[in-house]
């Protein structure tokens, strides 16, 4: 499933990150990249050691964690390398597919949170490239773009203004993409039963198997 999620980051959220993201110190995203994407990856990340990274990451994790849609359709066990991005002046990122395994975590899903005006800029579109066709993302800040790690994808070049986002990853605790759209569904509408009726024997037993299909799936 690949995910449109308004509102993962408050705007005061924004407004510091924008803000330390401006006095940091950042380096070629290509030291970062695996071999193949080093290849097709032109852009400029806050490096690891800047004194505002630990802080930026611990705010990404704790938004994506809080959110309930982002919690439900990413099951996070553990969150692996969190990245601050920018790129201006025709910069890109061409096709590639996110390693496997990052920091020793398996990356699950793939995430792009926006943190500038998309009217600040032209191109920066993140494109999904799906059997069903290409599929551009260019949110307004704030919002993300949640998607198996499984899944090509790249970077329009940036033509004018400047793009910044955060891009991490989550070792989930279901593996399967599937599975874990089945999950989402149903938890989803458990909850509508929910709202609309109460804590009726539909729900129960739409509980019960949600919390079985999880103890079936879910991996430690
Ligand atoms: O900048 C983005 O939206 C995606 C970044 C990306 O694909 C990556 O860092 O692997
Ligand atoms: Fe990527």
């Amino acid at each position: 499933m690949i995910l449109p999620i308004a509102n993962i980051l408050t705007q005061d959220d924004v407004t510091l990150m924008v803000e330390r993201l401006g006095a940091g110190r950042f380096q070629p995203g290509a030291t970062t990249a695996g071999w193949h994407a080093k290849l097709v990856k032109d852009n400029e990340q806050l490096r690891g050691d800047d004194p505002a990274h630990a802080d930026l990451r611990a705010l990404v994790e704790g938004a994506v964690r809080r959110h309930p849609v982002a919690a439900m359709a990413t099951r996070p066990k553990a969150f692996g390398p969190i990245l601050f991005a920018r790129a201006s002046g025709g910069q890109h990122y061409g096709s590639h597919v996110d390693d496997a395994l990052m920091g020793g975590l398996r990356t699950d899903v793939s995430f792009t949170l926006f943190l500038a005006d998309p009217a600040s800029y032209e191109g920066g579109e993140l494109v999904m490239e799906t059997a069903a066709g290409d599929v551009g993302f260019k949110l307004p800040a704030g919002a993300g773009l949640f998607y198996p790690s499984t899944t090509l994808h790249r970077v329009t070049p940036v033509t004018a203004g400047q793009r910044l986002v955060a891009a991490g990853w989550i070792r989930s605790f279901v593996r399967d993409a599937a599975e874990r759209e089945l999950l989402f569904d149903l938890d989803t509408a458990r909850q509508a039963i929910f709202n609309r009726d109460g804590k009726n024997t539909e729900f129960d037993l739409l509980s019960k198997c949600l919390s079985n299909l999880i103890r079936k799936w879910a991996e430690d």
